[in-house]
């Protein structure tokens, strides 16, 4: 069975997005549509104001359309209530954001427990499930240092492990690697890439780093509020290079 026989993880339908200024309206996104499906790696790039982190946020459910139809996992959940939503986010979706969010009081091991201790998983367990997952991204050994102690590339890893710890479908990273120097901007992409390889985890990710983009199979670049090209590539040499030296 193909990926495009199964129900899409995510389906946007004739999406359009306008925000009101007072008088002034602004269009972000006009008739998007998209399907994503489970496993795949995906990539919005563009430039400034093109509408990347309107679209990550629709996908998202953090917030609504102005018109057409967003779906997760076969399910219209534009029209739902406030409450169902976040039931269906909650569970569904992990987010990643660009300036780390980390609680600056608290260890990488407690930051990455957090989701699940707010989601009531008894402490030993979450503890071990946080510890599996920070050994994932390469940082076991710094569990317990606060985030200041750690690199910004170190940070935003433990804010990956944070997002995958509550096993979700999908994560959604709005420029993560915006803060980042290159090197640790590519370690953050390659961890996630193999995240999503062996996990089977959907990942899409905001960009405006064009060099990001060969680590990418599927790139979305988006223009003024649309997407103008849906790309499926296959990774470079240098890319699998970079993975063998990881
Ligand atoms: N809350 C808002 N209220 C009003 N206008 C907004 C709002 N959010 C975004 N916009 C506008 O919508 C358009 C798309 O913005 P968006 O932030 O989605 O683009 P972007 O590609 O993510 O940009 P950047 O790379 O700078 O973050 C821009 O013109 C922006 O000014």
């Amino acid at each position: 069975m193909t990926p495009k026989d199964t129900t899409p993880l995510v389906e946007l339908r004739q999406v359009g997005k306008v925000y009101s200024l007072g008088e002034r309206s602004i269009t972000a996104l006009q008739a998007v549509s998209l399907r994503i499906f489970s496993g795949e790696f995906v990539a919005i790039w563009g430039p400034s104001g093109s509408g990347k982190s309107t679209l990550c946020n629709l996908i998202g459910m953090l917030d609504v359309p102005s018109s057409g139809t967003v779906q997760i996992l076969g399910q219209d959940v534009t029209m739902l209530s406030d409450g169902k939503r976040s039931d269906i986010r909650n569970k569904t979706i992990g987010f990643v954001f660009q300036s780390f969010n980390l609680i600056p009081v608290l260890s990488a091991l407690e930051n990455v427990m957090l989701p699940l201790q707010i989601a009531k998983i008894p402490t030993m367990q979450a503890k071990q499930l946080a510890k599996e997952r920070l050994a994932e991204v390469g940082l076991a050994e710094h569990e317990s240092q606060r985030p200041a102690k750690l690199s910004g590339g170190q940070q935003q890893r433990v804010a990956i492990a944070r997002a995958l710890v509550a096993n979700p479908s999908l994560v959604i990273a709005d420029e993560p690697t915006a803060n980042l120097d290159s090197e640790n901007a590519i370690k953050v992409i390659e961890t996630m890439r193999e995240l999503s390889q062996r996990n089977g985890t959907t990942f899409i990710f905001s960009t405006h780093d064009h060099r990001l983009l060969e680590r990418v199979e599927r790139q979305l670049q988006m223009c003024d509020g649309q997407i103008i090209e849906d790309r499926i590539a296959e990774p470079t040499e240098s890319c699998r290079r970079v993975q063998v030296a990881l």
